[in-house]
């Protein structure tokens, strides 16, 4: 095994993100029992975990990452902090040519760094190994029942970032009694299992798709719909995972009738340009249509769920859409449906989120970091050395086009 020291970042990226790769426990647990690898951290104010909670894990704290071979971060490194020539691992998003982040990938470029994105890290399947989707979900199930109990009156959920953890926020659901609701779960990834995991604690029964369309009940019912209780092919009327994920548009949503009988949404759909919208614009207009809430864990706007027209902060992360002229408005007006959507949603939690993030990299990455040849790495190296790497040179144009200036 050949000799790693591994630094982690302060996170520069405005507005800031908390969360870290690693927590100090897992640092001191990596010291322990991989001989050939060292960590230091880069003090950070704004970290979840503190300077002190790294330095009595016996993890040295250092300003200068210069003699690290591996520099671990979360969220895109601004431009200015970027140190040429070295291994990088965090979430870019360059890879579907973000306009915004096209000088970081060219910066990454002219200094000779490689970037190995966390988001194309990939098993076999092309299933992805890491990411912070679980609490995603977790985060944004509470917070569409939150809006719901705020709009309605009928209960009440804290703000979940002032819970100090994921056990303490489970504590705040004891005697929650949540009226006799219909929830529609979409999706069946990462953020999905946090969106059920939610559905659980809070003693929401699940129910399948086909009672959830005939009848209500009198206590509060979810259902998880996925692709093929979602999407059908017109021509044969039924759903292949494989032929979906490569021809959606050669699909059609079957959400409709959920439309009926849902109070609220919680969407955790994968979705692309291409993919068919869960409704149409117009749908909400519509006497029948019933939602109320929807939370958009997704969080593509006008993607998956076309009404959703802009994503919120933590601080506010709800507005409404006025059914009669899909104009954004106020959250909880009666004329109104109510969004939840917000793309930093793990950051409520950050420390869960931090652990949950450290236990998948150690499991499933780190071995690779510490060895030669790794096909896992390579397929996630978006460039080295000053070019492109070879999964990734579609992004030619875009690594070598003009500045585009984020609007
Ligand atoms: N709001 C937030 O804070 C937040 C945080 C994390 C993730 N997200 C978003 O939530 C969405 C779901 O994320 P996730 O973590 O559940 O994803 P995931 O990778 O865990 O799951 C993706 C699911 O989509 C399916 N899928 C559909 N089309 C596919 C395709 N063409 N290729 C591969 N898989 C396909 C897969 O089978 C899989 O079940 C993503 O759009 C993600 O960006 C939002």
């Amino acid at each position: 095994m050949k000799q790693v020291k591994i630094g982690l970042i302060r996170e520069g990226k405005i507005p800031h993100d908390s969360r870290v790769a690693l927590t100090p426990a897992q640092c001191k647990w990596l010291q322990a029992h991989r001989p050939g690898l060292s960590l230091v951290v880069q003090p950070s104010p704004g970290r979840c975990y503190k300077d002190e909670e790294y330095e009595r894990a016996g993890i040295l704290l250092t300003e200068d990452l210069t003699d690290c071979d591996i520099l671990l971060g979360i969220k895109e490194v601004p431009v200015t902090d970027l140190i040429g020539q070295k291994t990088y691992l965090f979430f870019s998003h360059t890879k579907k040519k973000q306009p915004h982040n096209q000088k970081l990938l060219q910066a990454i470029l002219q200094k000779k760094i490689t970037l190995i994105d966390y988001e194309c890290l990939e098993h076999e399947d092309g299933k992805r190994i890491i990411g912070f989707g679980f609490f995603a979900g977790i985060v944004g199930a509470h917070n569409g029942l939150m809006a719901y109990g705020n709009r309605t009156g009928l209960f009440h959920l804290e703000r979940v970032y002032k819970q100090k953890n994921f056990k303490e926020l489970i504590h705040t659901y004891f005697g929650l009694r949540l009226p006799n609701l219909k929830i529609a779960v979409t999706g069946s990834g990462r953020v999905a299992h946090g969106l059920l995991e939610i559905m659980n604690l809070m003693g929401v029964h699940e129910v399948e798709p086909d009672e959830y369309l005939e009848r209500r009940f009198n206590y509060p019912v979810y259902t998880q719909l996925k692709g093929p209780d979602l999407y059908r092919h017109p021509a044969t009327g039924t759903y292949n995972r494989l032929d979906f994920h490569e021809h959606p548009q050669q699909y059609v949503s079957k959400f409709h009738p959920y439309t009926r009988q849902t109070d609220i949404l919680l969407n955790g759909v994968y979705w692309y340009e291409g993919v068919p919208r869960l409704f149409e614009t117009g749908d909400i207009r519509l006497d029948d249509f019933i939602i109320e809430t929807i939370a958009d864990v997704s969080d593509d706007e006008n993607g998956s769920v076309p009404i959703n027209k802009q994503t919120q902060t933590i601080d506010a992360p709800v507005y409404g859409i006025d059914r009669e002229t899909g104009a954004v408005t106020a959250p909880y007006l009666k004329s109104s449906i109510d969004i939840m959507a917000v793309g930093n949603l793990p950051n409520e939690l950050p420390r869960d989120a931090s652990r949950y993030f450290g236990e998948q990299l150690i499991k499933f990455v780190l071995d690779d970091l510490l060895h030669d040849g790794s096909t896992l790495l390579a397929r996630a190296t978006i460039a080295g050395n000053g070019t492109l790497g070879a999964y990734y040179t579609y992004l030619q144009d875009y690594a070598d086009g003009t500045i585009q200036e984020h609007l």
